[in-house]
């Protein structure tokens, strides 16, 4: 199907899985808007992409510093422009961080949203590809984990992913014009292969690979390891790591999804692997790929942690027509070569 020249919002498009996939949208044809507030990115990432995807897809770019709860300037950006369709990555996203101000979450991811549909609504524009987590599967009693299993919130961050789950379908039932496709990432990582791309988080990492990739360059003196005696093949828990350019593709994917005639409604699908990694596997993966030691220390379970996730793949690959591409060497070696580029990310090391 033809998608050149489509225009598409993109909104938390200067963030960790936005900036992949306004890669991947160029490169499709389509034309490309971004709204982002900076709230956990920097202006930098957007130059990155510019510099990947070349001159001739970099001026199918325009940016909109706009923060979504503000509906007047959200207005202002659909007033200017038609948009064909809506990828929605904004949000807050750290569990930690919504256990302790949970009102943060509640402002910014469904305040956020909820404007935008109001928006979306108005200027008629009612294909929406929206950002949700494998979180909303809670702690999974079945695994791999299917789409059509009952979901459940275990934090507030898990909480506002669900609302909007809820919402986009409530939303899908009283107005049959919306189509609505929900997709529940797994475990994102690694970076683009250029290296020029990759996850920036402020702060100390929360997750896994991140703090992998800081300990490798030296930033972290090592590893805690969250749990080594759970029912697992090594005492570790599993998830189902995704590289984050094959997300990219899964938005392509769903995108192309809603284009077609027969689409309705609000549909879920998983974008994982179905494979499961331990952490430490994960760790072993990363130090053969880097050939760097990981020094760990063995701790306590991590509050709320599941043992193992990993996701059912089929749903995705029956009707979307996609499947993850890279293994765990390949996840490794791109995360590295994002690292080693830039070990303090996009704004080098502060004096
Ligand atoms: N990375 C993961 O592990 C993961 C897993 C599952 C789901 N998700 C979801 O995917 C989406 C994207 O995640 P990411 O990893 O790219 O996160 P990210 O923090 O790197 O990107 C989010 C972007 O949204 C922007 N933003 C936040 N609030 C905004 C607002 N009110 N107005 C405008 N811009 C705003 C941020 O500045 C940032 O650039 C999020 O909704 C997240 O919850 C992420
Ligand atoms: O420093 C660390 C960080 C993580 N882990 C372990 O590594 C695994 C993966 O952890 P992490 O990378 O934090 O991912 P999840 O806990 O699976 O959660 C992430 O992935 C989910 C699915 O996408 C999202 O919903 C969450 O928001 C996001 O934090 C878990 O067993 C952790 O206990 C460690 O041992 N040490």
């Amino acid at each position: 199907m033809k998608m050149e020249g489509k225009l598409v919002l993109v909104t938390g498009g200067a963030g960790f899985i936005g900036t992949h996939t306004v890669v991947q949208l160029l490169k499709e044809g389509f034309r490309v808007s971004i709204i982002d507030n900076f709230d956990n990115s920097v202006e930098e990432a957007l130059d990155r992409v510019k510099e990947v995807v070349g001159p001739a897809l970099a001026a199918k770019i325009e940016f909109h510093f706009v923060d979504l709860r503000n509906k007047d300037d959200l207005e202002k950006v659909f007033a200017k422009s038609k948009f064909d369709g809506v990828i929605h990555f904004a949000g807050r996203k750290a569990v930690g961080e919504s256990v302790e101000y949970p009102r943060r979450y509640f402002d910014n991811n469904l305040i956020g949203t909820i404007n935008l549909y109001e928006v979306m609504a108005k200027y008629n524009c009612k294909k929406m590809v929206f950002s949700s987590s494998s979180t909303v599967y809670g702690q999974p009693e079945k695994i791999p984990c299917v789409e059509d299993t009952e979901l459940k919130a275990m934090n507030p961050y898990g909480r506002t992913k669900l609302f909007l789950e809820e919402i986009a379908r409530d939303i899908s039932q009283a107005e049959s014009d919306w189509q609505i496709i929900l997709l529940r990432y797994f475990n994102p990582v690694a970076a683009h292969e250029s290296g020029k791309i990759g996850e920036d988080p402020k702060g100390i990492p929360n997750n896994l690979m991140p703090y992998i990739q800081q300990v490798a360059v030296g930033r972290l003196p090592e590893l805690n390891v969250y749990g080594h005696d759970y029912p697992t093949r090594d005492g570790t828990a599993i998830r189902d790591y995704i590289h984050v350019m094959d997300l990219a593709d899964g938005h392509i994917a769903a995108l192309k999804k809603l284009f077609t005639p027969d689409f309705k409604g609000c549909v879920p699908y998983n974008l994982g692997t179905g494979r499961g990694t331990s952490v430490l596997e994960m760790v072993a993966a990363f130090e053969k790929a880097s050939g760097k030691k990981i020094p760990m220390k063995l701790c306590p379970r991590r509050a709320g942690d599941a043992t193992a996730v990993y996701a059912a793949v089929d749903k995705a690959a029956k009707e979307l027509g996609w499947k993850a591409k890279h293994g765990i060497e390949e996840m490794c070696r791109d995360q590295w070569n994002w690292a080693s580029k830039n070990p303090w990310g996009y704004q080098g090391k502060k004096a």
